[in-house]
């Protein structure tokens, strides 16, 4: 089977033009190019012009690794993974356990639906989280409401998610009618790669049943011997989509938390970011003091009480954990710091 994969293999995987740019005429005669569909500890899967194939990882990817989603080149003789090229998007979360440390979720995502219901599930706070997240991660948002076939009044849920965001695409669907979901159809087709994200329980795996190409789906498990000699099936995280797309359904995906996400929070609440560049002091909290640009603004009635609470608490969050660990230890400090102050006082009070 040949290596050489044709402008329309590519744009099937999800290439765009742009990325021709990023690779020299010596490097396209060298190497192959192909897409990452799974991350396993010591190897990747990715999919090239000649199906899929089985790469070990090279020691460079410790230090800058690659994820589900992120194109790579690959060099036709040796098989060796080369390097992975910028990518559009990326979604990366706080690795657990550690202070600062990223951890990459998925790469080149096109769309990221955002799933909720028609019932207590539906919260402005945590949509515009997602927003957040979508908007850091420099992927479009789709806003996906499923449940309508359960709701008294979905016309309701309808008005409250166009409100949330003129731009915001929004679906509302009964989830279980698997028809429902050619709706989505628009961001699944040829070339696109979609994400989801929701709570437990809003239907995404309901979702993710109708979109995925069945016939593709039965036999993407690749068997594998073990050390044992045992076959075993090791799942992918990125799956083909009965409308020509992809779906990129990485374990950390559906829960993925804001990490580092400034410059999302001032994308999606930018009314309230460039009021607050008007504000005194440039690390006005808001609250009371003189020459806030943002309190007259509320006073105005210009923005709304609740949605300066939900930025300040992203604010609050997303410098929490985008914090390194020296800021942590220092602010640490200055806490110990404050307490000793108090007690000291305390004391003399006596
Ligand atoms: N009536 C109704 N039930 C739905 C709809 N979407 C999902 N459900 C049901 O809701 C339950 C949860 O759906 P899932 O698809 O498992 O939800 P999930 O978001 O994948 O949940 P996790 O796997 O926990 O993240 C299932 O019993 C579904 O059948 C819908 O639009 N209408
Ligand atoms: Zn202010």
């Amino acid at each position: 089977m040949s290596d050489d994969i044709t402008e329309r293999q590519l744009a099937e995987l999800g290439w765009r033009e742009e990325f021709f740019t990023q690779l020299t005429s010596d490097e396209w005669g060298r190497s192959v190019v192909a897409r990452v569909v799974a991350e396993h500890r010591a190897h990747l899967e990715v999919v090239t012009a000649a199906g899929t194939e089985r790469l070990s990882r090279p020691l460079w990817t410790r230090d800058d690794p690659t994820t589900v989603g992120d194109w790579v080149l690959i060099d036709r003789e040796t098989r060796l993974l080369q390097r992975f090229l910028t990518r559009r998007s990326l979604f990366q979360r706080k690795a657990p356990g550690t202070a600062r440390d990223a951890q990459l979720i998925a790469a080149n995502v096109d769309t990221l639906f955002i799933v909720t219901s028609c019932n207590h599930d539906f919260n402005v706070a945590r949509i515009e989280r997602y927003l957040v997240l979508a908007a850091e991660a420099n992927v479009t948002p789709v806003l996906v409401v499923t449940k309508v076939d359960e709701a008294e009044d979905p016309q309701a849920f309808r008005t409250a998610a166009e409100a949330i965001r003129a731009e915001l695409p929004v679906c509302m669907l009964n989830a279980l009618e698997a028809r429902e979901a050619d709706r989505l159809g628009r961001w699944c087709g040829f070339g696109e790669t979609v994400a989801l994200v929701g709570s437990s329980g809003v239907g995404k795996s309901t979702i993710v049943n109708s979109l995925l190409d069945r016939s593709i789906q039965r036999t993407s498990g690749i068997r594998e011997d073990d050390s044992k000699g045992r076959h075993t099936t090791s799942a992918r995280s990125m799956n083909r989509l009965a409308m020509g797309g992809w779906l990129i359904d990485t374990p950390g995906m559906r829960e993925i938390q804001l990490f580092d996400a400034a410059e999302g929070v001032a994308k999606v609440f930018v009314e309230i970011a460039d009021l607050a560049r008007e504000c005194k002091f440039s690390d006005c909290s808001h609250r009371s003091e003189p020459g806030c640009a943002v309190r007259r603004a509320i006073e105005e009635g210009l923005i709304d009480e609740g949605r300066l609470e939900r930025y300040m608490k992203l604010e609050r969050e997303q410098t929490y954990n985008s914090e390194t660990l020296a800021e942590r230890r220092s602010r640490e400090k200055r806490f110990q710091k404050r307490v000793n102050v108090a007690v000291r006082s305390k004391r003399i009070k006596r």
